[in-house]
């Protein structure tokens, strides 16, 4: 359907009897966790204008985040992880929460409209799997808390005051719980009219919190939260934001059907042989889900999808403790792959990504206000991007939908009739977007050689090493990449010469990983170590034919006074990075916006000085 199609009329029973044969083409639209905090009435109309367009729409939808991500379900939930692994302070011991009004180990409770494989429980310590897929515990704990035990208290153990137990209530991995609780039963009555739908949705996120708080109770007591028990406690996001997204569907007259992955993975992992599935690692280091892996999965979700008959599958965008953990092997944003899979599975027409931005812009709008939006890019400068700050859409996402030959389409859920940015491979651009053609470079002009977008990322740490010259440069690399991959620390940037070593990476959350990984770099050379660092990334496929794209980016810093501490330019000719001081970023990425990508160019702009290659 095109994408300025609006509702219909039509009652949404008369427009849902129009979506039932089996010819009408299937949109795949993922939901960010923002809008889904955010916009759910908007998402609830968008639905219906698809369908009432005679399209059969599966969403996938991810945690809720009621303002930004990093205030989101996922991010409390990791904390929550966290907390549940942390030493209880002074008086109130790990287990000091009982008398509470809700039980810790609440029971398995009957299939209303939810289902019956939504809630679940935690009925014994050896049973850490949150959804119950009976899978036992990898044994290379993913959080621990490497402290010595202390006998926990039971849950039904007195406190010794009433004061007492309040407080330990409000403790640690408790109050967070809490707080996801609330702002999910919040979401719930703003969004549901009163009725016997919004009971039930309450009890079920009432349910699936209190499984929760179980579950890191179990975790606290034998100290460990595996990859997989980890996977398990993410998952949650996607389950409580799904059922409101099902519900709340329901509520206005469309039917709908929740679909919940937790155990898709299982099945398909071993239909394809178990690690087999998997590509081989070398020696060391974490082995790779293969392709093979992913069409299995896509196939399976393809036929659970179709099995929604009539309804609308509302599908939760975490799809189930995949083989070597879901975030170890794929990471946040796990969603959008999830809604790729399922795209490929139905052989959709299109990927949506709704979120609460336009599409892809030149820079992050909410960062420069002069930022426009990019109508066409390819899957290689939107992962860029997304590897480089502009979490626009999960990298290996458009892998598997341009294998399938689908576009994606990141539109606005406040602004459904906008275009958006659609992700076309090099190849399928329009003629007149393709200026890779070598016999065409003359006759392009200068916004075709301009980049596509100036993005930051937050938060980087810089580690220089100096080789203590006793081993030559080969076996210098080769230990200081050998420290990292024990240390499983992703470098983002780097750059070498025969004796020195300077590497840009996330920092850490916690400073004991920091300096256990100083103190085995020291072995290996002098090491220094810079903070509040930022990497300033220009990417476009156009820098690849022309010359002085970085000489404008660095002029334009230095002109503006922005120290560069590292500089480092892919090997994809389609990105050029640069560490500078945190403190800096918003004026550096400003400064580049408007030397390089701001059109037309006036004669003090530096993209003037860009000539072909
Ligand atoms: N180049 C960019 N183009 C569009 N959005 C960007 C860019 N860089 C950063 N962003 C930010 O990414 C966010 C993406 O939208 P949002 O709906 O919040 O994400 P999610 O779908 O993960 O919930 C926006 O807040 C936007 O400010
Ligand atoms: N909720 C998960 C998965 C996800 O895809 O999120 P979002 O769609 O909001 O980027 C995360 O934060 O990683």
């Amino acid at each position: 359907m095109s994408s300025s199609s609006t509702p219909t009329s039509a009652t949404p029973e008369e427009l849902w009897r129009n979506s039932t044969d089996p010819n009408i083409p299937w949109v795949v639209q993922k939901y960010g966790g923002t809008s889904v905090g955010k916009s759910l009435e908007s998402i609830t109309k968008i639905v219906e204008s698809y369908i009432s367009s005679r399209t059969n729409v599966a969403i996938v939808c991810s945690a809720r985040s009621s303002h930004t991500k990093a205030l989101g379900t996922t991010n409390l939930l990791l904390q929550a992880s966290r907390e549940a692994l942390t030493p209880p302070s002074s008086s109130s011991a790990a287990g000091g929460v009982s008398g509470t009004t809700t039980p810790f180990f609440p029971k398995r409770v009957g299939s209303g409209f939810f289902g019956k494989d939504l809630s679940s429980s935690v009925s014994s310590l050896s049973q850490l799997d949150i959804n119950g897929s009976g899978r036992s515990s990898s044994p290379s704990p993913f959080f621990s808390s490497n402290r010595s035990r202390s006998p926990p208290k039971s849950p039904t153990t007195p406190s010794t005051s009433a004061a007492q137990e309040v407080q330990d209530q409000e403790e640690g991995f408790h109050k967070t719980v809490d707080l996801i609780k609330k702002g999910h039963l919040e979401a719930a009555r703003v969004t549901l009219r009163a009725g016997p739908l919004r009971d039930e949705l309450e009890d079920e996120i009432e349910r699936d919190c209190e499984s929760l708080r179980g579950f890191l109770y179990a975790a606290q007591i034998i100290d460990e939260i595996s990859p997989r028990s980890q996977d398990s406690i993410v998952g949650t996001g996607e389950r409580l934001a799904c059922k409101i997204v099902a519900a709340a569907l329901r509520d206005r007259g469309v039917d709908s059907e929740l679909v919940v992955l937790d155990n898709i993975v299982d099945a398909s992992f071993a239909a394809v042989g178990g690690d087999a599935a998997l590509t081989s690692a070398g020696d060391q280091g974490v082995a790779q889900l293969g392709q093979e892996f992913y069409d299995h999965l896509a196939v399976k979700l393809g036929e659970r999808l179709r099995e929604c008959g009539q309804r609308v599958p509302v599908v939760t965008g975490y799809f189930g403790p995949v083989p070597g953990s879901l975030l170890a092997q794929i990471g946040r944003g796990y969603t959008d792959l999830c809604a790729a899979l399922c795209a490929v599975g139905l052989k959709a027409s299109e990927l949506q990504v709704w979120k609460e931005v336009d599409g892809i812009f030149t820079a992050d709008p909410r960062k420069v206000k002069s930022a426009r939006l990019v109508p066409v890019i390819t899957p290689d400068e939107a992962a860029e991007l997304t590897y480089y700050g502009s979490e626009v859409i999960h990298p290996f996402t458009m892998e598997q939908v341009i294998r399938a030959r689908i576009p994606i389409r990141i539109k606005n859920v406040e602004n459904p009739k906008g275009d958006g940015t659609i992700i076309y491979p090099d190849e399928q651009f329009p003629r007149s977007l393709q200026s890779t053609k070598p016999d065409s470079k003359a006759e392009l002009t200068v916004e075709e050689r301009m980049p596509t977008a100036v993005t930051i990322k937050d938060s980087i740490i810089v580690l220089n090493i100096h080789s203590n010259r006793k081993t030559l440069s080969h076996g210098f690399l080769a230990r200081i990449f050998g420290t990292l991959d024990r240390a499983g620390v992703v470098v983002d940037l780097i750059s070498t010469s025969e004796v020195h070593v300077s590497m840009a990476m996330q920092s850490f959350t916690h400073r004991h990983r920091l300096t256990r990984l100083l103190s085995d770099l020291e072995k290996i050379g002098d090491v220094s170590v810079s903070k509040e660092m930022a990497i300033l990334s220009l990417v476009g496929r156009n820098m690849r034919n022309a010359i002085g794209s970085a000489g404008a980016m660095f002029t334009a810093l230095a002109k503006a006074g922005v120290n560069i501490e590292m500089i480092s330019q892919g090997a994809s000719e389609i990105n050029i990075s640069c560490v500078i001081e945190e403190k800096d970023a918003i004026k550096a990425l400003n400064v580049i916006h408007d030397s390089c990508l701001t059109y037309p160019p006036s004669p003090a702009r530096a993209i003037q000085g860009l000539q072909l290659s």
